[in-house]
């Protein structure tokens, strides 16, 4: 199992949480790397959890371009579900798998700075590298941090951060690998075979004619601009394949890469 100097920034969608064995076998794997000196950033999403949260609290949800539009009510609902349920069902996961997990959020440690976004999506957020400090405290004690996409503006205000965005934003901090894990082997073309690699000018064909749309397009975006920014391909692939998580712990390529240029 090879071990790689860069940070590996490894993104898993809410769908993981509802799977104890894909969740399992995650930490699993993690832990081999965690014990043989990678360093790993754990971020994750909750959209179902959300969803589900909002139901049972009687509100509806809107989505726009894949981002959940989130009024000034439903914030206590999405942070708890998000910060609360959603990161804590995997910290347990963690320690369940031996590893020494710190439960946390966009808000914690100075890691970004955040703001609104857009005001037709209300409390949504878009957020900044800060500071690496509390990120590589952790590190030094070989501890995992599992982030938590909600971040909190200056002024205070709670704000709600699409978990692939939250990804790309720490891999730019900690100058790291991206790795998008999602409930599907990758980026599918039309007729759904996995396509092992993509770059800007086949993406916007793909997304033209409908064939990525909703959160993998919000995914594909964001891997994009990482990819660009950094000159290296991010991946996107699943976290319900064994095969592709070894290969992973391995530092081989999964999924679809998504290509600088
Ligand atoms: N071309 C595509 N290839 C794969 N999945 C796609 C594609 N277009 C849309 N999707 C949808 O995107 C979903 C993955 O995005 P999302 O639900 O946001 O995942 P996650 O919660 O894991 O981040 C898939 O489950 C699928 O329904
Ligand atoms: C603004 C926005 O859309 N936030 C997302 C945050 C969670 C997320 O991204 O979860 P997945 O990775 O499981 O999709 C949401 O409310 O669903």
């Amino acid at each position: 199992m090879s071990t790689s100097n860069k940070t590996l920034v490894i993104k898993v969608g809410g769908a993981l949480l509802q799977c104890e064995m894909g969740t399992d076998r995650l930490m699993g794997t993690l832990a081999k790397m965690i014990a043989r000196g990678q360093k790993i950033i754990l971020v994750h999403g909750g959209g179902c959890i959300v969803d589900e949260q909002l139901t049972a609290n009687g509100m509806e949800t809107e989505k726009l371009d894949g981002l959940r539009v989130t009024p000034a009510e439903q914030v206590p609902v999405i942070v708890g579900a998000l910060a609360g349920t959603a990161n804590k069902l995997l910290q347990a996961a963690a320690i369940k798998a031996g590893i020494s997990a710190i439960g946390m959020s966009l808000a914690d440690g100075d890691i970004v700075t955040a703001k609104i976004k857009d005001k037709k999506l209300g409390f949504v957020g878009e957020v900044s590298p800060k500071s690496a400090t509390y990120l590589e405290f952790i590190f030094s004690q070989a501890w995992l941090p599992i982030v938590s996409s909600i971040a909190i503006d200056g002024s205070g205000q709670q704000l709600n951060v699409n978990a692939d965005q939250a990804a790309t934003v720490l891999a730019k901090l900690v100058d790291g690998q991206l790795v998008l894990l999602s409930d599907v082997s990758g980026v599918l073309d039309g007729k759904g075979k996995l396509i092992k690699s993509l770059n800007r000018a086949q993406v916007a064909e793909l997304t033209h004619i409908g064939v990525i749309e909703k959160g993998m397009k919000v995914k594909v975006e964001a891997a994009l601009e990482v990819a660009e920014l950094m000159g290296q391909p991010v991946q996107v692939a699943s976290w319900r394949s064994a095969e592709q998580l070894l290969a992973l712990s391995n530092g081989q390529s999964v999924g679809t890469q998504i290509q600088p240029n």
